[in-house]
């Protein structure tokens, strides 16, 4: 049965996933921030700003309303960048069924959402937002899935995380198709925190690959040292922030999602260390609050300079030994030149 379905964000994961969903029958709706992505969506049945070269079937459309899009689904798919996700949410709240909790509502933002004290994670967050009736509800998506490759229809495996295995199924049920795979868990903290570190290391990665493309000491096994030394931090975050699960981390949401996002070509997080190596990047940029402050700049969405910050606090306040990720705080934040980086982090990790 065809079930009506919202996405809020029609940037390129929101979109690939709109694609899917529409793939399948279902009845889907984008709401876009920007005036030609709606209209390049409705007219040509592409995103030519954020996922440009992949048709949509018909029945995914697009909307500058947000109320509208969020109104009377069944479900609602949450999938803007992190800065500006609980904004978004606020917008909301005074939507019908919403406000009375009867859509279900999956999230697949990666990061962290800044907060007058700790940061938060992210349905720790909209919990505090969302009427009390989505308390243990929302569903956390996430998985090595570039956008581009779901689009195509390649086989991928997404982990569908609720404390409330109704709505994990309900969820999956929704989303499953032949090229998406979509498992459940319960680990709603180790799910969240995977998704948001693995971003942090996978720009260490594209600073280390960028050196290594020239560098007669560094290579695919240095690659695959830092690599394992970056799940171990994740690790380390993780526990400390309440995982309950520790197979999360060899999961898909662990070790593959930081996989695909440290090696495939699509993967933004990468080039931007790649860019921090090879084009200075970092040059126009005075500190890392500058640097988040003026993102768009960059031309693409490195969600792991924003999360850096908030890693390094959360290693700050718990005393987490954290040197790859608080070695690039360090290089985006203007402290350490990129030259040094990678020699330093690899005499202070630990496998
Ligand atoms: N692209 C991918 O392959 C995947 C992305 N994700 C995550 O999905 C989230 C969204 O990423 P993408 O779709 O790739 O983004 P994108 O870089 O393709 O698009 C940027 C998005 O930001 C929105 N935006 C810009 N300024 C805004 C504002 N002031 N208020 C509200 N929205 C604004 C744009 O409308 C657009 O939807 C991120 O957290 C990312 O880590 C997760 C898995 C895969
Ligand atoms: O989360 C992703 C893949 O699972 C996308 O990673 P990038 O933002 O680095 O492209």
């Amino acid at each position: 049965m065809s079930q009506k379905i919202g996405i809020i964000g029609a940037g390129a994961w929101g979109t690939a996933m709109g694609i899917s969903l529409a793939k399948k029958g279902q009845e889907v709706e984008l709401w876009a921030l920007e005036a030609d992505v709606v209209e390049s969506i409705n007219t040509v049945h592409e995103n030519k700003k954020f996922l440009p070269g992949f048709i949509a079937p018909e029945n995914l459309t697009a909307s500058a309303d947000i109320k509208k899009v969020a109104s009377g689904k069944d479900f609602l798919i949450l999938a803007s960048p992190s800065l500006y996700l609980a904004r978004t949410m606020k917008g909301l709240l005074d939507v019908p069924n919403i406000a009375d909790g009867s859509t279900c509502i999956g999230i697949l933002t990666k990061g962290f959402i800044p907060s007058e004290g700790s940061p938060k994670l992210i349905l720790e967050t909209l919990e505090g937002v969302l009427p009390e009736s989505y308390k243990k509800n929302l569903v956390y998506i996430a998985g090595p899935s570039h956008a581009e490759e779901v689009a195509m229809g390649k086989v991928t495996g997404l982990v569908a995380a609720c404390e409330n295995p109704r709505n994990s199924i309900r969820f999956r049920e929704a989303l499953r198709s032949k090229g998406l795979l979509v498992y459940s868990s319960f680990d709603v903290i180790g799910v969240q925190i995977c998704a948001a570190a693995k971003n942090v290391v996978a720009v260490a990665f594209g600073c280390l690959d960028a050196i290594a493309e020239k560098s007669d000491v560094f290579g695919d096994n240095t690659e695959s040292l830092l690599l394992a030394a970056g799940l171990n931090e994740i690790q380390i975050i993780g526990r400390a922030m309440g995982a309950t699960h520790p197979e999360t981390f060899t999961s898909i949401s662990g070790v593959g999602d930081l996989d695909v996002t440290c090696r495939s070509k699509y993967g933004r997080n990468r080039r931007f260390g790649h860019d921090i190596i090879q084009k200075n990047i970092l040059d126009k940029f005075s500190d890392l609050d500058d640097l988040i402050a003026r993102i768009s700049e960059i031309g693409y969405l490195p969600e792991g300079a924003v999360a850096c910050k908030y890693v390094h606090q959360i290693a700050q306040e718990r005393n987490l030994r954290l040197p790859i990720c608080n070695g690039l705080f360090r290089i985006l934040n203007k402290e350490m030149q990129p030259a040094q980086f990678i020699q330093e982090i690899l005499d202070g990790m630990e496998i």
